[in-house]
């Protein structure tokens, strides 16, 4: 399979992104919502909040990331709810975002992306979170694999929780110069975007098929994180921290700079606290929200 010239991940997040804009709908089931949607803190109650989730995001977001941890907290009856959800969204044509963070040497990582990305596996998702602890080199086995079957893996570059600063602000020699980790991060996963793609073959709409994670709390420009110019192959970048954490879904170009075309505004408790009643219509204003934003 292709990738990075518009028929693989890259291509089919582009696809979402103009059809729905940028809203991604987490799935995020806390305990204290559980309870305020009348649902059980168990397996079956994680399993009804994940599919009409689902259910009020068909038609209305191009999006959906479900937390893994939440439904890993009910070992294999929440997994089994899980690849419910999964597959309920896939066949809802909704893009998957599998949000398992997983990190480890090449050989095992390996396993963590069939796991999660090989078509037709149990827990098949379209993309999932990797975390780069181990060396962005440890994940590129992983790359490989999803690019080669048309999936994405998102890379945590420069993340929304406060205590992350210390680290992702240390500084990394490189050859040309000194970065930041997150900046360095942000090059690895740009440079094996456009290694991807033949030499020669340049073609100035590619999209990347894997991206990066940068929260919408952070202040790149004190991370040592450049949103001033494109990148190309296009960069997706998965954008938490809106809604519950405090960023302003309305300010993403501005946060995003040129960044923006393939940023996915993610949101979880800021939409899900609606309800299973007022969830569709959250999710519509919101989306609403953002189309007149980025006008
Ligand atoms: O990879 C993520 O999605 C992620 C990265 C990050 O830097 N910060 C972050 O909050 N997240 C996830 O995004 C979701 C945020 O949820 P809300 O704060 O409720 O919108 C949670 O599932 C987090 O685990």
């Amino acid at each position: 399979m292709s990738d990075g010239l518009g028929f693989g991940f890259g291509g089919v997040l582009r696809s979402a992104l103009e059809a729905f804009g940028p809203l991604c709908v987490g799935i995020d089931p806390h305990d204290f919502l559980l309870q305020e949607w009348g649902l059980a803190s168990s397996a079956a109650g994680v399993r009804e909040f994940g599919l009409r989730t689902v259910e009020a995001a068909a038609g209305r977001a191009g999006i959906v990331k479900p937390q893994v941890a939440f439904f890993e907290r009910f070992g294999s009856a929440g997994y089994a709810a899980l690849e419910e959800v999964l597959a309920a969204a896939r066949a809802a044509g909704i893009i998957t975002i599998a949000d398992a963070k997983r990190g480890d040497i090449d050989t095992s990582l390996a396993g963590y992306a069939e796991a999660w990305l090989t078509p037709g596996a149990p827990l098949e998702a379209d993309a999932v979170t990797v975390n780069p602890f181990q060396g962005v080199g440890s994940l590129a086995a992983a790359m490989e694999y999803a690019a080669d079957n048309g999936k994405g893996m998102f890379v945590l570059a420069a993340t929304s929780n406060p205590e992350a600063t210390e680290i992702q602000t240390a500084q990394v020699k490189r050859p040309d110069s000194t970065v930041s980790v997150s900046r360095a991060i942000i090059d690895d996963v740009s440079a094996f975007n456009a290694g991807r793609i033949d030499a020669g073959a340049a073609y100035a709409g590619a999209v990347g098929s894997i991206g990066v994670v940068l929260g919408a709390t952070v202040d790149f420009a004190a991370q040592g994180v450049d949103v001033t110019a494109p990148k190309s192959p296009a960069l997706p970048v998965l954008a938490p921290g809106f809604g519950h954490q405090g960023a302003q879904a309305t300010r993403v170009r501005e946060l995003f700079g040129a960044l923006t075309p393939f940023t996915i505004v993610a949101e979880s408790r800021s939409l899900l606290q609606a309800g299973p009643a007022g969830l569709a219509v959250a999710i519509d204003e919101r989306a609403a929200e953002l189309r007149a934003a980025l006008v």
